[in-house]
C-alpha cells in the first residue's frame, strides 16, 4: 500500500498485483479531511536532538546525517552568538575588541564583521534589524521579533527545521521549504508535533523561486540551508542573492564522485571546476564547491567568507558567510587557483589566477598572475600534468569560529548524540595549516616508492626536523598538509630507503621510483623524533576519523516519488503485476 499524491486528492493505492481491474484497487480520498499519518502505509517516529518527527516512507531521511543536522545546529548557535556580538561590537567601537559574553574569549573582528559594509545603499543590515537581541540571553524554542530568519530550502519531513527551532537560541522564524505537496504536509504535522507553530512555517515551492522572491533588501534570510539530492548547483545563483549582507550559507554536496574526479567534465558543467582523481580529492571537492558559490556571489557584488567546510562519510558541508563590498570582489581572481598534478608521483603545484601587488601607499594593484609554475614534465619525476581547477586557494575555515564551535559543543555535550565526533573533527580542523591548500597521503608516497613505511611519527619528525610545519587534513587518514615543497617529500624517501631499501625489480626505466630514486639528495634529513610530532588532536584520545558509521551507511536514493497522474499509477502498477 502507498500513498500518491494528485492534485488536492490523495490516492490510497493497494497494490495487488493479483486484481486483474486495477481501477478497483484506489481508493479516492480528500486530501483535506485526513490527517497524513492516517493514510500512510508506515509513518516511522525519529527522535533526534530535541525534536520528534514523524516519517513516512515517501519522504526522504537519513539517519546517518544526524551528524551533519548536529553540526549544522552548532554553527548555526555559535554564528547567532557571533552576530549578537558584532552588534555589541558596532554598536560599542569600530575597532576590534574582546567582548565579554558567555564565550569568555570571543574575538570578533569587525574586518570580518557583516554589519559595516554597503549602508545606505538599500542593502539591509541584520545587524540593525537585529539589535534588541545584542543586549538579552537567548532561549532555544522562544520567538524573538528581531531573531534571525532561516530557510530550509529543502526540508523534507522538516527534521532539521523542527531542531532548530528547539535547539537555536535567537530565532525569528524558520521556512520549511520543499516541492513535494506531501512532505510539505508532513512538516506541518511535524510543526504541531513539537509545538512550534508560529516560529516554524511549512512553506511549498521550488527552492530557488522561494530565494529568488526574498532576495529584495529586506526579504533576505539570516541564514540559508541547501541539503539536496546530489549537487547544489541549480540553487547557487538564487542562495547567494537572497542571503542577508553577513549572512550564512549552509550547502551540503552529496555528488562525491563528480567532485572527486571520476567525471570531471561534470564537475565542470555543474561547478564550473575541473575535479581530479587524486588522493586530496576530498579537500579538492571542498574547494571546488567554496570557488563556485564564490563566483556566483561575485556577480552580485559579493564575496564569501568559509567559516567551516567539511568533508564527512560521504559527502560534503561548507559553511559561508556572505558579504556585499564591490571593493573586495576584486580580491576574488587571487582567491583561486589552478592545480597541476603529476601524473607520476602525485607532487601537485597551485597557481593563481589573479595576483595583487602592493602599490605606493597603502595602495595595491590586481594583475594576472603568471605562470605556469610547473614544466611540461614533472621536474620530479619525468611524467606529464593534469591540469584542475579552479580552486579556493586560501583557508577553507575561519580557525577562530571553529574554535568557538568546539566551545559550544563542549558546553551542550549532552545535546548532540554525535559531540565526540564534531569534538574530534574540528580538532583536527582547527589544527589544520590554513594556509596550505590540499595534502599528500603518506600510503600513496610509500606506493609510489614501493618501500616499507614510515611510522606518522616519524614522517612527520622529517619534515619538522627540516624546519617546515606540517599537520593533518581531516580530509583522510594519514595525510600530510606541509609548506614544504614536493622535492623535500622526496629528500626524505630518498633518505630513507638507504636504510630500507626498494627491490630492484622495481626500479624499471620510465617509472617515477626509477627517476625520484636517480635525484640527488637536496635536503638534509634527520628521523630523529621531534617533540612537535605527534598532533594534539591524537594525544588527546579524540574520535578523529570515524569509520563508517553504519551497516547500510551512503547516500540515500530519492524518497519514492509521487506519481502525478493516475495513468502513471496504472502504468507502473500493471508493469509491477507483469512482472510477478
Ligand atoms: C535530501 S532531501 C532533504 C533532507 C533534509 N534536509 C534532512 O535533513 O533530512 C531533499 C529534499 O529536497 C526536495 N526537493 C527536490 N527538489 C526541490 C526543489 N527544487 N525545491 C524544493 N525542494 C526540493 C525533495 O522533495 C526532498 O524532500
Ligand atoms: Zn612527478
Amino acid at each position: 500500500m502507498s500513498s500518491i499524491l494528485q492534485g488536492n486528492k490523495v490516492y490510497r493505492v493497494l497494490l495487488n498485483n493479483n486484481t486483474p481491474n486495477l481501477r478497483s484497487c484506489f481508493k479516492l480520498i480528500t486530501y483535506s479531511q485526513i490527517e497524513p499519518y492516517r493514510y500512510c502505509d508506515s509513518m516511522d517516529e525519529v527522535k533526534e536532538g530535541k525534536a520528534t518527527v514523524l516519517f513516512p516512507k515517501a519522504v526522504f531521511y537519513n539517519p546517518v546525517q544526524e551528524f551533519n543536522r548536529d553540526l549544522t545546529v552548532a554553527v548555526i548557535s555559535q554564528f547567532v552568538k557571533d552576530r549578537q556580538n558584532e552588534i555589541l561590537l558596532k554598536n560599542k567601537t569600530s575597532q576590534s575588541v574582546k567582548v565579554a559574553s558567555d564565550q569568555e574569549d570571543c574575538k570578533v573582528d569587525v574586518e570580518t564583521a557583516s554589519c559595516t559594509e554597503n549602508k545606505g545603499r538599500g542593502d539591509i543590515v541584520n545587524s540593525d534589524v537585529n539589535s534588541d537581541l545584542a543586549t538579552e540571553e537567548l532561549e532555544a524554542g522562544k520567538v524573538y521579533e528581531n531573531g534571525v530568519r532561516i530557510l530550509e530550502g529543502l526540508a523534507a519531513s522538516g527534521l532539521r527545521s523542527m531542531r532548530f527551532g528547539l535547539e537555536i537560541p535567537g530565532v525569528r522564524e524558520i521556512i520549511a521549504n520543499d516541492f513535494d505537496h506531501f512532505a510539505v504536509k508532513v512538516i506541518g504535522q511535524n510543526i504541531e508535533k513539537n509545538g512550534l507553530t508560529g516560529m516554524v512555517k511549512a512553506n511549498f515551492g521550488d527552492a530557488a523561486m522561494v530565494m529568488y522572491q526574498n532576495r529584495g533588501a529586506k526579504d533576505r534570510f539570516d541564514v540559508i540551508d541547501l541539503d539536496p539530492y546530489g549537487s547544489p548547483h541549480q540553487f547557487l545563483d538564487a542562495a547567494v542573492q537572497a542571503v542577508g549582507n553577513g549572512g550564512l550559507l549552509c550547502i551540503t554536496c552529496t555528488d562525491a564522485a563528480v567532485l572527486c574526479g571520476n567525471f570531471g567534465e561534470t564537475c565542470y558543467s555543474k561547478y564550473g571546476s575541473m575535479s581530479l582523481r587524486t588522493r586530496y580529492c576530498h579537500e579538492m571537492a571542498l574547494r571546488i564547491i567554496l570557488q563556485c558559490v564564490e563566483s556566483h556571489a561575485n556577480r552580485y557584488s559579493r564575496y564569501t567568507v568559509p567559516v567551516l567546510s567539511v568533508s564527512v562519510d560521504f559527502y560534503f558541508r561548507v559553511f559561508v558567510r556572505v558579504f556585499s563590498g564591490q571593493g573586495k570582489v576584486k580580491r576574488s581572481a587571487s582567491k583561486v587557483a589552478m592545480v597541476y598534478h603529476c601524473t607520476g608521483c602525485g607532487a601537485f603545484q597551485l597557481q593563481n589566477i589573479g595576483t595583487i601587488i602592493p602599490a605606493k601607499g597603502n595602495n595595491i594593484k590586481y594583475a594576472p598572475s603568471q605562470g605556469p609554475p610547473v614544466s611540461k614534465n614533472c621536474e620530479h619525476c619525468g611524467h606529464t600534468h593534469h591540469m584542475g581547477g579552479p580552486i579556493w586557494a586560501v583557508p577553507i575555515h575561519d580557525t577562530d569560529f571553529v574554535g568557538r564551535v568546539i566551545k559550544h559543543v563542549e558546553q551542550n555535550k549532552d545535546k548532540f548524540k554525535t559531540s565526540d565526533r564534531i569534538l574530534g573533527m574540528l580538532t583536527v580542523i582547527q589544527e589544520e595549516l590554513p594556509d596550505q591548500p590540499l595534502y599528500y597521503v603518506t600510503d600513496d608516497i610509500y606506493n609510489t616508492v614501493h618501500c616499507t613505511p614510515l611510522t606518522m611519527v616519524q614522517f612527520r619528525s622529517a619534515l619538522l626536523n627540516a624546519g617546515y610545519r606540517i599537520s593533518l587534513s581531516h580530509c583522510a587518514v594519514n595525510s600530510v598538509k606541509t609548506d614544504a615543497p614536493a622535492g623535500v617529500i622526496w629528500d626524505i624517501m630518498r633518505e630513507w630507503v638507504k636504510d630500507h631499501p626498494v627491490s630492484q625489480r622495481r626500479l624499471i626505466e620510465g617509472t617515477p621510483v626509477k627517476a625520484l630514486l636517480s635525484k640527488e639528495q637536496g635536503t638534509k634529513i634527520s628521523f630523529e623524533v621531534h617533540p612537535d610530532a605527534n598532533p594534539p588532536s591524537r594525544e588527546k584520545g579524540l574520535l578523529r576519523y570515524q569509520p563508517n558509521p553504519d551497516k547500510f551507511w551512503g547516500p540515500k536514493p530519492r524518497a519514492k516519488r509521487n506519481m502525478d497522474t493516475e495513468e502513471d499509477v496504472l502504468t507502473s502498477a500493471s508493469k509491477k503485476s507483469k512482472e510477478v
